[in-house]
């Protein structure tokens, strides 16, 4: 196994060990010889890397695979290699778990950057670009967007003055031919020995394109296809793998929907104008729409803010509240929403039950 093996030459350093790790360890009882990076998490097991190259792990009865993230550091009893503990997280990506209950799913965790990919073709879409960002944001990643099929349009410029204009917030923004080795070695910059960068974007952007470039291809998945419960490399799973040259790098396919769950710090962040304005309105619950005094409106008007940036810092920000109110909230909003329903039953019956007023 090639990735195997290169693990075995692998110090914990290149797969992204740093202080932050080191320092937990006392606490826990754990020995640098004893921790392994997960590259992919399955229902029943999940995939170590580590000095001993790449492990298959098992859950303790207390740990799920929903509690473990691609990009976790975990320390391992070596005699039975099972997962004793997950080391703090430095990062972590979630987004909000499918069902009606206000869960989070793990996407990934210790990354540094998020590679946000999109094409210079219909795929490009701010508000779509704006919730990655939100998620980069609020878990402290560093966001770089990357415009591929820049080769396939004449309008790339445009599409880079309209990535401008969604946020400045970006650590850099690539304009790039992904089939162009020498153009998707700009990426190279973020994955440093010891970085970890994720990508995310729709199907079809380039993804695998890019991180068949960094990684050198098919040796970067050998380890990961050894543990698949199937004996091959899903396209579906989040997995992790070795930059060529150094760093690591998830892949985040399946990323379709991306429901944002608590990261009201990352649209204040992303918005942060608009927060800003905000303070500046006459009334402090100002909804922005027709109140006197309100600075919102006043740099619309000034054409500071465009009405479209607005309405969609407002329908991110119903959506995170929605999704981010505890299952006690969901519980007692359902509830209310019987009883009106109830109230209203009987308000109907006491009209039906009623003798109807004679006319006499
Ligand atoms: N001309 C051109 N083609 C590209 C570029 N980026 C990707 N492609 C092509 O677009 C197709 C899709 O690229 P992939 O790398 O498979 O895209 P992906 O994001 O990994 O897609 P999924 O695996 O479905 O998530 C492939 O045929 C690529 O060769 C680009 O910048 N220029
Ligand atoms: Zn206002």
């Amino acid at each position: 196994m090639q990735t195997g093996a290169r693990v075995t030459q692998t110090s914990l350093n290149d797969l992204g060990w740093s202080p932050f790790f080191a320092d937990q360890l006392d606490a826990v009882g754990g020995t640098p010889d004893r921790v392994m990076r997960i590259a992919a998490v399955q229902r029943s097991k999940a995939t170590g890397l580590g000095p001993r190259g790449a492990v298959r792990l098992t859950y303790p009865p207390t740990l799920s695979a929903g509690d473990i993230a691609v990009g976790d550091w975990v320390v391992v009893d070596p005699e039975t290699d099972v997962i004793e503990t997950i080391l703090d997280r430095s990062s972590k990506l979630a987004r909000r778990a499918a069902g009606i209950e206000a869960k989070t799913q793990l996407l990934a965790a210790n990354i540094d950057t998020l590679f946000i990919t999109t094409s210079c073709n219909e795929d490009f879409n701010p508000a779509r670009i704006e919730r990655y960002v939100v998620l980069a944001l609020d878990a402290g990643v560093s966001p770089v967007l990357i415009l591929t099929k820049a080769d396939k349009t004449e309008d790339a410029q445009s599409y880079l003055a309209q990535a401008r204009e969604i946020s400045g917030k970006f650590d850099a923004i690539l304009l790039i031919n992904a089939k162009d080795p020498d153009q998707s070695d700009q990426l190279r910059r973020w994955c440093g020995a010891g970085k970890t960068v994720a990508f995310v974007g729709s199907s079809g952007v380039g993804k695998s394109t890019l991180i068949n470039a960094l990684t050198g291809s098919d040796q970067a998945t050998a380890g990961i296809r050894e543990d698949d419960a199937k004996g091959r490399h899903t396209t579906t799973a989040r997995s992790l793998h070795f930059a060529e040259g150094g760093g690591m790098v998830i892949d985040m396919p399946g990323m379709r929907e991306l429901g944002l769950h608590d990261v009201a710090g990352g649209i204040d962040e992303l918005f942060d104008d608009i927060t800003d304005l905000a303070t500046r309105c006459k009334f402090r619950d100002c909804a922005h729409v027709s109140e006197p005094g309100c600075a919102v409106r006043a740099a619309i008007e000034a054409g500071e803010l465009s009405e479209e940036r607005l309405e969609r810092w407002r329908k991110l920000r119903a959506e995170d509240q929605l999704n981010t109110e505890t299952l006690g909230q969901t519980r007692r909003r359902a509830r209310e929403i019987t009883r009106q329903h109830k109230a209203q039953l009987a308000a109907q019956q006491r009209f039906k039950g009623k003798p109807r007023k004679s006319g006499k």
